[in-house]
């Protein structure tokens, strides 16, 4: 992107902002209906980046920290710890109690794989254009030699509200974009809840950090991974952290695909908890926390003979917020400030611009040593 649009987003705070162009790619839920047991070569991971199928530390998964919301909301101080130490040793946890209708949550599930199992030609009302990634089809495709993930995708900004694009909201099945708007403000408030949590175990008040973000942006990814004949060869979505603040996720309860890379290196599956959701630490955290709390890697691996559908809920500050490890947190554990101050906007832009890489892209924040 120019920098004289680039510019005029960042000034412009209330205009819906565009993000990144991403190249055109076929769609991979179509290949699969085509020639299903065909793997093009563009898909094929090296073979040190191809999943295990049967991971050893697939067992392990039971062991990501659950928090009970209702508890934290009261302020409770031992899940306030819970919570401090899931995002410590983890940078992932379940949140249950979160007070979402179970039926607003199989209403949302329902709707999109009606959307997903339209013709194309009806879903590609939606597409994405050239130069952004709202809408339907692929993210972060910024050469023709990078490897491709197995998916395809429903791109929305959701709030604040004057930021939302509704040409790219389906309006098939009926009653689709409704169900998106209940669940997101759902989850909005579900992610206000926890930045108050945040706020406390960061040592601040508790509307300190939504404070920060000025205004609490909130993009959906619907993210839709055809099975595959060969999950072996290939990723449904690349290693990556996430960009934003925090990440509410919320998982099919019968498909698994979600693995985080544990801090001890291997690759583990975060087995879906019925009626849970799956909140993960985000860039923006690690650096207001000079990296005391971690965004962690995390990938998608496919299923033979089932697609699986997950639902990304990125929270994030508006473009213009300034974000750099908070003075407070500067101890005697990190002496020594490990990011540097960035622009949101800016940073948020400069890591759609390269593939999904891990957290490749965070070193535009870190400071040179
Ligand atoms: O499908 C998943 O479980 C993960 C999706 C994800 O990491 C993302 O959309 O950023
Ligand atoms: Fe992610």
């Amino acid at each position: 992107m120019g920098s004289i649009c680039d510019e005029s987003v960042i000034e412009n705070v209330d205009a819906p902002p565009t993000y990144a162009p991403s190249l055109p790619v076929p769609n991979v839920q179509e290949l699969v209906k085509k020639e299903p047991l065909q793997i093009p070569d563009r898909y094929v991971r090296d073979q040190d980046d191809r999943p295990q199928m049967n991971d050893d530390m697939s067992c392990l998964s039971s062991e990501i920290p659950i928090i009970d919301l209702s508890l934290l909301s009261k302020g409770d101080k031992e899940e306030l710890s819970k919570l401090d130490l899931a995002c410590k040793e983890w940078g992932f946890f379940q949140v249950v109690n979160h007070g979402m209708a179970k039926e607003l949550l199989q209403n949302m599930k329902d709707a999109t794989v009606e959307f997903f199992e339209l013709p194309l030609e009806e879903k590609n009302k939606y597409a994405m254009p050239p130069d952004d990634i709202q809408g339907y089809g692929h993210a972060y495709v910024v050469s023709e030699e990078q490897t491709l993930d197995w998916s395809d995708a429903l791109i929305l900004v959701v709030y604040p509200s004057q930021y939302r694009k509704l040409k790219f909201w389906p309006s098939t099945p009926t009653g689709y974009k409704d169900i998106i708007e209940a669940y997101s403000k759902e989850v909005k408030d579900i992610g206000v809840e926890l930045l108050r949590s945040f706020s406390t175990i960061m040592g601040m008040d508790k509307d300190a950090l939504l404070g920060l973000h000025e205004e609490l942006v909130q993009a959906l990814s619907v993210n839709y991974y055809p099975e595959c004949s060969r999950p072996d060869q290939v990723l449904g979505i690349s290693p990556h952290s996430d960009t934003s603040t925090i990440t509410i996720l919320m998982q099919e309860h019968d498909t698994h695909g979600l693995q985080i890379k544990h801090i001890n290196g291997g690759w583990m599956l975060v087995k879906p908890v019925p009626g849970a959701l799956v909140v993960n630490v985000g860039d923006v955290i690690e650096i207001l926390s000079n990296g005391k709390y971690k965004s962690i890697e995390h990938r998608a691996v496919t299923n033979e003979s089932k697609a699986r559908i997950s639902y990304a809920s990125f929270l994030v500050p508006r473009d213009d917020v300034e974000i750099g490890p908070l003075e407070h947190l500067i101890d005697s554990q990190t002496p020594q400030k490990l990011y540097k101050k960035v622009v949101y906007g800016e940073y948020l832009r400069s890591s759609m611009k390269r593939p999904l890489e891990g957290k490749a892209h965070m070193q535009m924040a870190k400071v040179e040593t």
